[in-house]
C-alpha cells in the first residue's frame, strides 16, 4: 500500500511520520527545500518530552504526477485545495483520496471529482509545527474517517494496521461527523481569535461563555436535526481538555496568515441564508475575523 500526503504541514508531517511505521510513504511538499529536509534529516517528532525521528520519501508537488499512489492524504489548508483539486483532476484517477481539512466547504468541490473513492474525516489529535520538519504532538487523539464516495475497502489496511496507536475510527454519516467538529471550530476557534484568549478561557470567564452559547444556539439553529445531542457538552469538553491551548484561528491571526473562516462561519453563514435564517452574532464574528484578516494583509 503506498500512501501520499500532500502538504507537509503540522498534520501531513504528523501523518506521514505516523503512516511510514507500517507504509512506504512519500510526502509532496510545496517547496524543493522542505522536500529536501524531510529527505536528508528526517521528521522530527516530539511528544510528552521524547523525541523521535522518521525517514519517508519527500518530493515536491511539482513532481507529484512521477509517482503512483493507491492513497492520498490531502493535508493543506481549505483555502490552498483549489490548487490541490486542480493536480488531482489531471492525474491518476486509481488513487483514492483523503480529504483531513477542518470546515465543510470543501464538500461541494469534492463531488466533482472523478476518483472512485472520496474520504472525509475530522483530525483529533493536536499538532504544531515548529520547523521545516519539526512538529510537536500537544493531544494525541484520533481520526474519524467517514465514506464520501465508495467503499470502506479501499483503505481498509491503514485504518487497521494503524491501530492502537494511530487510531481511526469508521463513521457512518461523514456530514454529522464533520458537523460535531464543525461546531466546535465554530465556536471555539473566531471567539477565541477575536478575544484573545485560551480555549479554557472561554468557558471559565461568564460572560465569554454566554457568547460562546449564544453563537453554538445559531449554529444549531442551521443544523438542528443534524448535530447530535450532546453538541455542546462536547465543545465544554473540548476547551476544559485543551484550555491552555490556543486555537488555530488565534494562532494564524497571530501569526498574520490568513485563517480558515471562510470554510467554518462562512460556511454555516451560507447553510443559513438557503434557509433564510439570519444569525446575527455569527455574522458579526465572520466580519470580525475577515477585518483581522484584512489589517493583517494590509
Ligand atoms: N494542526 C492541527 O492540529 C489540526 C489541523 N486540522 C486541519 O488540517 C488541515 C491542515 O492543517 P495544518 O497541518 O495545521 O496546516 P499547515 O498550514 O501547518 O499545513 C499546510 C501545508 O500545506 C502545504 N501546502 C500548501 N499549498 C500546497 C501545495 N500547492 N502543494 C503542496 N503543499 C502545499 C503548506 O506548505 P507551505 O508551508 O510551504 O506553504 C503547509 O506545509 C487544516 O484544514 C486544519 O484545519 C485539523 C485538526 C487538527
Ligand atoms: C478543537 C480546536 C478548537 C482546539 O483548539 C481546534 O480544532 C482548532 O484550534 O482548530
Amino acid at each position: 500500500m503506498k500512501v501520499g500526503i500532500i502538504g507537509g504541514g503540522a498534520v501531513g508531517l504528523f501523518f506521514a511520520a505516523s503512516l511510514s511505521q507500517w507504509f512506504p510513504v512519500t510526502v509532496f511538499t510545496r517547496t524543493q527545500e522542505q522536500a529536501h529536509t524531510i529527505q536528508t534529516k528526517g521528521i522530527k517528532v516530539e511528544e510528552a518530552g521524547e523525541l523521535s525521528v522518521r525517514f519517508p520519501e519527500a518530493a515536491p508537488m511539482d513532481q507529484f504526477s512521477r509517482h503512483a499512489m493507491d492513497c492520498i492524504f490531502i493535508a493543506v489548508k481549505q483555502y490552498q485545495l483549489p490548487a490541490i483539486l486542480e493536480r488531482l483532476k489531471e492525474s491518476s484517477l486509481s488513487p483514492a483520496l483523503i480529504f483531513l481539512q477542518n470546515g465543510m466547504s470543501h464538500l461541494t468541490v469534492l463531488k466533482t471529482l472523478p476518483h472512485q473513492h472520496l474520504y472525509v474525516a475530522a483530525v483529533e489529535h493536536g499538532v504544531l509545527k515548529s520547523d521545516t520538519a519539526d512538529i510537536h504532538v500537544r493531544g494525541r487523539g484520533q481520526t474519524k474517517i467517514a465514506v464520501f464516495r465508495g467503499d470502506e475497502r479501499a483503505i481498509s489496511a491503514i485504518v487497521e494496521q494503524a491501530a492502537p496507536s494511530f487510531p481511526f475510527e469508521w463513521k457512518a454519516d461523514y456530514e454529522s461527523m464533520l458537523l460535531g467538529k464543525m461546531a466546535a471550530n465554530s465556536v471555539i476557534n473566531p471567539l477565541t481569535a477575536v478575544l484573545r484568549v485560551t480555549n479554557g478561557e472561554l468557558i471559565s470567564n461568564p460572560y465569554y461563555l454566554k457568547m460562546a452559547k449564544t453563537i453554538y444556539r445559531e449554529f444549531s439553529s442551521v443544523f438542528a436535526n443534524k448535530l447530535s445531542a450532546g453538541a455542546w457538552e462536547e465543545i465544554v469538553h473540548i476547551c476544559r481538555k485543551t484550555a491552555p491551548n490556543r486555537s488555530s484561528m488565534l494562532k494564524d491571526i497571530e501569526s498574520k496568515r490568513p485563517t480558515e473562516v471562510d470554510a467554518i462561519l462562512g460556511y454555516v453563514l451560507s447553510q443559513a441564508a438557503e434557509k433564510d435564517l439570519k444569525l446575527p452574532a455569527l455574522q458579526a464574528l465572520y466580519y470580525m475575523i475577515k477585518g483581522l484578516e484584512y489589517k493583517e494583509a494590509e
